[in-house]
């Protein structure tokens, strides 16, 4: 264990916690320190193991962050906006690298994860997956390239259960639009289209979202032109992707200087 780093997972029971706690412990760079779940969450006090309905692993499930963070050099944490943002607090006094995979972060919360990230190394990232990372720079690149005759649609789909709107994923995807064409997202974002719209915008960038069953994550780029249309898609199949990246991100982050980077720093292509 010499090499290996100690991760606590917070939200442990959650579809992205129960494949973290997997992709951890399959891992020969990590091992599990602790993990927590939400107060009054019945795995609470309980072996994970037992919890899960199998053999005793030893790690106890905890509701107060502190117990878990201060036995280990990286927090990953899929869990709230204002869960994530205690524990930011906790990983920022332990100094200890925070891989933040959680989405629906209003602004004021992102300017305290910056303040957070004066003293701490947080890794913060919509999606934590190669292959959208890659999408990303893709489409920085497209928008750069075309000018504004080409509207730009972005268009997401989740299962059911997802809570915010736009995705994380398609929030970074716009954002990488408007950087490539040298315009605050802020500015051109058109977001819930529903009556008497009038026209499309020159320039906007357009989001809409679909939720329904069990789809992992889709998120295509539409860049509709006069007579053609280029769309950059990608499909998540498995919620591996993303924890690999997680994990990806809580190795990259040892030894770091305090900062708020992105999954581009942890993938080499910032
Ligand atoms: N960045 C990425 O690559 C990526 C990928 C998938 C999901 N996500 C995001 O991760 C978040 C979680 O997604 P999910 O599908 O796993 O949701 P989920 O609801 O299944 O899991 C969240 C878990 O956090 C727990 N939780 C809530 N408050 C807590 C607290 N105070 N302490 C400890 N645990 C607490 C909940 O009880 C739950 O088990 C969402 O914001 C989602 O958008 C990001
Ligand atoms: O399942 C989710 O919730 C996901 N959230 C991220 C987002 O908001 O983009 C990444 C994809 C899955």
């Amino acid at each position: 264990m010499a090499d290996s780093i100690g991760i606590a997972v917070m939200g442990a029971s959650g579809r992205m916690g129960r494949m973290l706690v997997e992709t951890v412990t399959a891992s020969d760079k990590a091992h599990l320190v602790g993990v927590t779940e939400r107060p009054g969450h019945p795995w609470v006090g309980r072996d994970l193991g037992e919890a899960t309905g199998g053999a005793r692993t030893g790690v106890m499930v905890h509701d107060d962050p502190l117990e878990v963070i201060v036995k280990a050099q990286a927090v990953i944490d899929f869990t709230t906006p204002e869960a994530t943002l205690a524990h930011a607090q906790l990983t920022a006094q332990a100094r200890c690298v925070h891989v933040i995979g959680t989405t629906g972060f209003t602004d004021g919360q992102i300017a305290a994860l910056d303040a957070a990230a004066r003293h701490a190394v947080i890794v913060r990232a919509g999606n934590m997956s190669l292959g959208v990372n890659l999408l990303v720079r893709l489409a920085q690149e497209v928008a750069h390239a075309l000018d504004a005759d080409f509207d730009v649609e972005i268009v997401e789909a989740h299962h059911r259960h997802k809570v915010d709107a736009p995705s994380g994923t398609a929030l970074m995807l716009g954002e990488a639009v408007a950087r490539g064409r040298g315009v605050d997202l802020a500015e051109v974002s058109d977001r819930g289209r529903d009556g008497m719209t009038g026209e499309r915008r020159r320039g906007d960038i357009g989001f809409a979202a679909i939720r329904g069953g069990d789809v992992v994550g889709e998120h295509d780029v539409i860049f509709a032109g006069a007579g053609e249309r280029i769309v950059l898609r990608h499909v998540a199949t498995d919620r591996g992707i993303f924890a690999r990246g997680a994990l990806r991100a809580a190795l990259w982050g040892q030894g770091q200087a305090p900062g708020h980077y992105s999954m581009m720093s942890v993938l080499g292509l910032a």
